[in-house]
């Protein structure tokens, strides 16, 4: 039986409750543990409707007729809604967040395979969809373009006609670097090494899917939106751009997300749809997405195809990379990335070692695929940037026949180097990297297992021992650099401390799973001595909160966690005051121990938060200029990004029968900074780690010529679940942020990003036997069959 009192290992001590940083268990645990979180799908409304909406079957086709005559006299049906029909409202095209158009619903193409083409709005689940197969649409194929190497191609079909004089499928060039420099180091250098990667197109597949409940109010024109999104703040001014309406109208909630993983950042035609179906029916309506409509039409990730070039001395000293990237973006440039930042961050492509010179360029073009690019678990293709610098970082020392780990620590950027200024231009902040590596070799036993490998390799098992090592941008953005549609990348926060000594703190910022609940309540609880219990966190509701972007590329804690802190010191200012005048002392008297001030050399005479609260909105008096009530309120704009960084250590072992591959042992060491809750921190890294199994090894959105999605289901797309994953080992080191005021920097990605290098490299590593330098994810058996037995890689 299990009492109450019983707590998971690691909590026998715990009894204390951390009043600030620290090991806690999460206080949304007990909503979610029982089966109480309400998520988009339990908001129920009187007399609320449901849209269903009917996909394109193909990847490429004219629409030539679409009959909705069968679908309408469904007795159940209240409205079915075509493109032509949203054109008349001016609805038929939206804006994506890298400034392109996407259309709402297709009028003259479709241009994926399950791409939006109408909706019914029906009185339940199943009359909409029943009544999707009512609907006639007559389509007149096109050729498809779905070989990103061949979208360029004279002879490919033009996908985005919909764009004035567009004569290609050409996005955009990006460049960043110096090329010049670089190419005048690669032509020196004694040995330079190249290589083909890919990183394949995967889903963040949330738990949950997207969905929305729209009820818009004729009589006020006032729209209520429960979304599944990332970014309540930033999608409600968007929506208001585009419907005309204030944005005091609008109300946009995201009550418990069930994952985001950077999928819940764009704004779906799905949500449009709803709305109109609200505005249309003039009741509520909701839309869920089922989840092969997830995998097939919301934002996917990556689908970068690099090569990436390492010119080095013959002793290891590495020199210069270079990269030249093809991005597929699919039909519509939905990426989510700063403005400025087309390629977001993959500037961060030099990785963790000080070179003297780098350059990339990139060419993203259309395809006939869903649209996205959306950064799943990963700051802006930081993800992209580290498996490319970790994986060719490991083809040097596969030619120069140099350990990994040498190569790395020879070439790492000194800690008297930091801020650090790369040479395409980021400045690191700060960063230590040799503990860390040292940390996870000896948590791994290196040398140890190097021994073992040798062992095993004479007698023709195949063992092998990946390493990565990896320096992450996090929590963007400084306004002066970055900006999503216009919108800086400044986050609010609002703190007000009741008179009894009881918190709310409301961020701009909206937990997916994280734990905000907890940590922020614990990032308050730190600076002012109020117990996380007694501190309500209020997110995820445009009318309760302060506006700010939102939660992505592990900002939350670098933005709006400075923001908690800052706000929480500027009530601690205030509370200081009241307290100088409650003790009769002048303010530079008092000292400060969590929770109450001390007069200095008295320790007897002192006043708690609690009571200073109660005296700030009592009936006595305050000192002067001094007005009542303890609250206050801030807007944090960062003065950088932060850059954690981490080692990873991955032991496999492959079945040389049936080329399966097992991941034996992973050994984690993060440095994020300052460490919040350790608790949720492993958390997150367990979860970031998995992460990489699946993208390493299972997962990959593939296509057929046709353009039909192959991974439509979770059958087909395979993601891991805890048998496919060992027992993770964790470690950590701790280098502040110099410019946070806690000193935390971001680690929700860390894990997602770090991990798939360090999983292939072993793999790589497993199969030198074979002559293997580099083979592509996701490493299924085929593909490490093939690569044992030489056959060439396939072309995507
Ligand atoms: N130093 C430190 C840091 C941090 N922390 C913690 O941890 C967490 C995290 O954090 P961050 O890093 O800041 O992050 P955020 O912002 O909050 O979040 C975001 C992330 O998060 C992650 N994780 C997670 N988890 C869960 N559960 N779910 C989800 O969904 C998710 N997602 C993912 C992603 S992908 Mo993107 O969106 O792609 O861009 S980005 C992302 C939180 O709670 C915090 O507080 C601590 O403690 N300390
Ligand atoms: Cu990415």
């Amino acid at each position: 039986m299990t009492t109450t009192d019983e707590r998971p290992a690691g909590f026998e001590n715990n009894d204390h409750k951390p009043i600030g940083h620290g090991r806690m268990l999460r206080k949304e645990d007990p909503r979610f543990i029982r089966g109480k979180g309400n998520y988009v799908d339990d908001v129920q409304l009187p007399g609320m409707l449901h849209c269903a909406i009917l996909r394109s079957p193909v990847a490429h086709a004219r629409i030539v007729s679409i009959d909705t005559s069968a679908a309408e006299a469904h007795p159940k049906v209240k409205a079915v809604v075509t493109g032509a029909a949203l054109t008349g409202l001016g609805l038929a095209w939206m804006p994506t967040l890298s400034g392109d158009v996407q259309s709402v619903l297709a009028t003259d193409k479709v241009r994926f395979q399950g791409q939006e083409v109408a909706f019914v709005v029906a009185e339940d689940r199943y009359a909409a969809r029943d009544a999707l197969e009512l609907i006639d649409v007559e389509y007149d194929l096109l050729d498809p373009v779905i070989d990103v190497r061949m979208a360029l191609d004279p002879s490919a079909p033009v996908i985005r006609d919909d764009l004035d004089g567009k004569q290609n499928n050409h996005i955009f060039d990006w460049e960043t670097g110096d090329e010049a420099a670089t190419e005048a180091v690669f032509a020196s250098a004694d040995v330079v090494v190249s290589e083909d990667i890919v990183y394949p197109r995967v889903h963040p597949a949330p738990m949950e899917t997207c969905g929305c409940v729209a009820d818009y109010d004729r009589i006020d024109s006032r729209l209520t939106l429960w979304s599944t999104s990332q970014a309540p703040h930033a999608h409600r001014t968007l929506y208001a751009i585009v419907a005309g309406l204030p944005e005091h109208k609008i109300r946009v909630i995201s009550p418990d997300i069930g994952g985001g993983f950077g999928g819940k950042v764009p704004i779906y035609p799905g949500y449009v749809c709803a709305i109109v179906g609200s505005i249309v029916t003039g009741k509520p309506v909701k839309w869920m997405e089922d989840r092969s409509e997830n995998l097939t039409s919301t934002g996917f990730a990556r689908d970068y195809i690099m090569r990436g070039e390492i010119a080095a001395t013959r002793d290891g000293k590495i020199l210069a990379v270079r990269t030249n990237v093809l991005a597929d973006h699919g039909a519509f440039n939905g990426v989510a990335a700063p403005v400025k930042y087309p390629a977001g961050f993959f500037g961060v492509f030099t990785g963790s070692y000080d070179l003297q010179a780098a350059y990339c360029k990139m060419t993203a073009v259309y395809t006939n695929k869903a649209p996205g690019g959306v950064a799943y678990a990963c700051s802006f293709r930081i993800t992209e940037a580290v498996y490319l610098i970790e994986r060719i970082v490991d083809c040097l020392a596969y030619e120069l026949e140099m350990d990994p780990v040498e190569l790395r620590m020879r070439n790492f950027i000194q800690p008297d180097q930091f801020p650090y200024r790369t040479k395409t231009g980021w400045v690191y902040d700060s960063g230590d990297y040799e503990p860390t590596m040292r940390k996870a070799l000896e948590l791994a036993g290196y040398d140890e297992l190097r021994r073992e490998q040798a062992e095993r390799r004479a007698r023709g098992e195949l063992m092998g021992i990946g390493v990565s090592f990896f320096t992450e941008a996090v929590g963007a953005g400084p306004r002066k650099d970055m900006d999503i549609l216009g919108l800086g990348m400044a986050d609010g926060c609002e703190l007000r401390v009741h008179p009894t000594g009881k918190a709310v703190v409301r961020l701009s910022v909206q937990s997916q799973g994280q734990g905000h609940e907890t940590t922020f309540a614990q990032i308050v609880a730190e600076e002012i001595g109020i117990p996380p219990a007694d501190i309500d966190v209020v997110h995820g509701d445009t009318d309760q909160t302060p506006f700010g972007l939102g939660t992505y590329g592990s900002r939350s804690t670098p933005v709006s966690g400075a923001a908690a802190a800052l706000v929480a010191r500027k009530v601690r200012d205030k509370a200081r005051i009241i307290a100088s005048g409650m003790l009769e002392v002048s303010v530079a008297d008092l000292e400060w121990v969590k929770g109450a001030f001390h007069v200095k050399g008295d320790p007897g005479k002192s006043v708690t938060i609690q009571d200073i609260a109660m005296r700030a909105h009592g009936a006595g008096d305050l000192p002067e200029g001094i007005e009542g009530g303890l609250e206050a309120q801030i807007c944090y704009n960062p003065e950088n990004l932060t850059y954690p960084h981490g080692a990873y250590i991955c032991v496999v072992d492959i079945d040389p029968g049936t080329a399966q591959v097992k991941v034996r042992r992973f050994v984690a060491v993060d440095d994020c900074g300052t460490r919040i809750n350790p608790m949720i921190i492993e958390g997150q890294v367990h979860r970031g780690l998995t992460d990489g199994v699946g993208m390493a090894l299972m997962e990959m959105i593939a296509f057929d010529e046709d353009g039909n999605c192959l991974g439509g289901s979770l059958m087909d797309y395979l993601i891991p679940t805890a048998l496919e994953v060992p027992d993770w080992e964790t470690g950590f080191t701790v280098t502040p942020s110099p410019h946070h005021p806690i000193g935390a920097k971001g680690v929700g990605e860390s894990a997602t990003v770090g991990s798939p290098p360090a999983i292939v490299n072993a793999v790589v590593d497993a199969l030198k036997p074979f002559g293997v330098r580099h083979a592509d994810m996701p490493l299924t058996p085929s593909r490490v069959w093939d690569a044992m037995r030489g056959v060439p890689r396939p072309p995507i």
